[in-house]
């Protein structure tokens, strides 16, 4: 069995890589994180006055001094006592506001880092672990960072405060309170030498728990038409089986720690009461004093157990943080937008472009080929011969190997796949994705342009149609209205270069010639890249690239290419002979030629679901020599 650790590959990120991320968040909130300083160091700094306070009560008591003394000493006790509490509140307020906007900056860049990855870079096996990261780590670090951070800052700035209050009542008795030391050191060590494996382990083996549960639940029907469900779940049984044995070790591992530091706590305390009674038999220091200095070391029990008790938090929250910061050292920086101004051209030139999968070893090699501005064309081929990949290379999702995709203007292409989603939210939701300032006009503009109709009540014809409907509650769209609706949505992107990878491909007969009135409607003045495997869509496009086992092996007009022998003319020839009715007049050899065939709908109602899907004479690259 391959170790499933191994399966996740996405990186972490280094410490240094971490700190860099922590401090750049923290500067967007400077003010904010100087003042929550402020007010811990103020609340430790305070906390000192109850104990002080007590040993002078403890002084008064033995030296008889009067009531107003005592009543002062008492006082101070209330008032420290108060004051602290009062600061504490505050900075604890201040600071779990702080950690929410960092945590809410953290988790934006995550989400924002994740969207951009390449699609190569999370196929396959990375999407769970990236799934893992973008949930299980982002709660771990949000849980810890309300309870860790909390503690952290409150004992770290006590030891400080407290062992400069020990050192100011007597250097011996600072000394004395740093016996517990080595327990700490020796116990935190060992545990984080342990827990460092442990805990990241437990969080790869909890994330490959979920692949293979997603795996076998994904997978069901092939699974029980293979009579596999067994073996899947022997998997997922084994993998969580696996993951429960780590979580035992880190409990033994956090017991473990729970013996060092109850030993310190006693060595520290017997020390220090030891250094007392010797400086007060010394007459160095008052009983008061010796008595202050011991509630002060006992005072730092809660919070150092809390910070030690704590480690395990801070591991697992440092662990998801690198995992975090991972993804967001992975994503490409965004460069800045050069937004082409409105009507400018934007073409594409593809220049000897070569991608391999690097799972399959299959691809594209030595494509070159241009779009110009505001035309179409169309990729061709058989089933696998490249035509998706090709329209991933030039939409960004895969970064070639070797050769350069341009846009002319530095912009993304929009594309628009096969995939029909129906987003949460009524249509207008739907759309604005899109363009969240879109005005109510805007949709029902872009919605009446695809003959999306449907969607606007009341008077279509009135420019400001009334869109309850369009704002009205999610209810399940069919298959053509959804697909009317991402074409609405590229048109409200203003996109000027789109991608429609098969898009028309399930949609259903009965809804294909309104989506493909749709895109007509999208492709004027765009540059469009059309991929589909019914020859009659993409027949009136201004130039056709025909693939073969990953290259171009024909390209041309419709009508030049019908005129010569090869692989197009094949496909044609096939489709006709085995489509019931003859395809369309309109684009039949020998018609006339459109004048500007991308300004007229063109429908065909030949009910040929699979006839004119090109298959058949094209050899399948997956067997031919390339
Ligand atoms: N994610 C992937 N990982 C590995 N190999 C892939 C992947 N996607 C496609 N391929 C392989 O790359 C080749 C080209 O596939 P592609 O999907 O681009 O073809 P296509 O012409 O669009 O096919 P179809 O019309 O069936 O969508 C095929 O041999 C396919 O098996």
């Amino acid at each position: 069995m391959t170790d499933p650790i191994a399966g996740t590959t996405l990186p972490i990120a280094s410490a240094s890589e971490v700190r860099r991320t922590l401090a750049r968040l923290l500067r967007r909130h400077r003010a904010r994180t100087a003042l929550v300083a402020v007010l811990f160091l103020g609340a430790s700094g305070l906390g000192l006055v109850l104990p002080l306070c007590l040993g002078r009560i403890v002084d008064a008591v033995s030296t008889g001094a009067g009531t107003p003394t005592m009543a002062a000493w008492v006082g101070g006790v209330a008032l420290g006592a108060i004051s602290a509490a009062l600061v504490a509140l505050w900075g604890a307020r201040m600071l779990a506001g702080l950690v929410q906007d960092v945590l809410a900056g953290l988790r934006e860049d995550v989400f924002s880092a994740a969207m951009r990855l390449p699609v190569s870079t999370i196929d396959d096996g990375e999407s769970a672990d990236l799934l893992s990261r973008v949930t299980g780590d982002v709660d771990a670090v949000a849980e810890a960072g309300g309870s860790v951070v909390p503690t952290l800052l409150s004992a770290g700035f006590a030891v400080v405060v407290s062992l400069g209050a020990l050192t100011a009542l007597n250097p011996w008795l600072a000394l004395a309170g740093v016996a517990c030391l080595p327990f700490y050191v020796l116990g935190t060590r060992a545990f984080l030498r342990r827990s460092r494996v442990v805990f990241r382990e437990m969080r790869a083996r909890e994330a490959s728990r979920s692949q293979a549960v997603m795996e076998a639940v994904s997978g069901r029907d092939t699974l029980t038409a293979l009579n596999e469900q067994s073996h899947a779940l022997r998997r997922v049984e084994d993998r969580a089986a696996a993951s429960i044995r780590i979580q035992i070790d880190a409990v033994r591992v956090r017991n473990r720690l729970f013996r060092w530091i109850n030993g310190g706590e006693a060595v520290g305390l017997i020390a220090l009461l030891a250094t007392g009674f010797v400086l007060v038999s010394s007459e160095a220091i008052s009983v008061g004093m010796a008595t202050a200095a011991a509630l002060v070391f006992h005072r730092l029990f809660d919070p150092i157990g809390q910070l030690i008790f704590g480690l395990d938090d801070i591991q697992r929250a440092t662990i998801g943080l690198a995992r975090l910061v991972g993804v967001i050292e992975l994503a490409p920086s965004r460069p800045p937008a050069d937004v082409p101004a409105a009507g400018a051209p934007v073409g594409v030139t593809v220049d000897d472009v070569a991608f391999r999968y690097a799972t399959t070893g299959r691809g594209l090699s030595g494509i070159s080929l241009r779009v110009d501005h505001g035309t179409t064309v169309a990729f061709v081929g058989s089933s696998g011969s490249g035509k998706s990949t090709l329209a991933r290379v030039i939409a960004g999702h895969h970064p070639p190997d070797t050769g350069t995709v341009r846009l002319d203007h530095d912009t993304a292409p929009y594309y628009i796949s096969q995939e029909l989603h129906q987003f949460r939210g009524g249509i207008a939701e739907n759309l604005r994705l899109a363009a969240p300032g879109a005005s109510d006009r805007d949709l029902a503009e872009v919605l009446r342009a695809v003959g999306a109709d449907w969607a606007l009540a009341g008077d279509a014809a009135d420019p400001a149609a009334d869109l309850t409907a369009a704002s009205s509650p999610e209810h399940s769209l069919d298959e053509g209205r959804i697909q009317q609706l991402a074409i609405a949505r590229a048109l409200l992107a203003d996109a000027p270069v789109v991608i429609l990878d098969e898009a028309t491909a399930d949609v259903g007969l009965q809804h294909r010639d309104a989506v493909e009135r749709a895109i007509e409607v999208l492709r004027r003045d765009r540059t469009t890249i059309l991929i589909a495997h019914r020859l009659q869509s993409v027949s009136n496009a201004d130039r056709i690239f025909v693939l073969q086992g990953g290259e171009i092996v024909q390209q041309g007009t419709h009508d030049g290419l019908r005129a010569r022998a090869g692989a197009y003319r094949e496909f044609w020839d096939a489709h006709s002979a085995s489509a019931p009715h003859p395809p369309d007049p309109a684009l039949s050899p020998g018609a006339d030629p459109d004048p500007d065939p991308r300004h007229e709908p063109h429908s065909d109602h030949s009910p040929e679901p699979h006839s004119d899907r090109v298959s058949g004479p094209c050899p399948d690259p997956e067997t031919e020599t390339p």
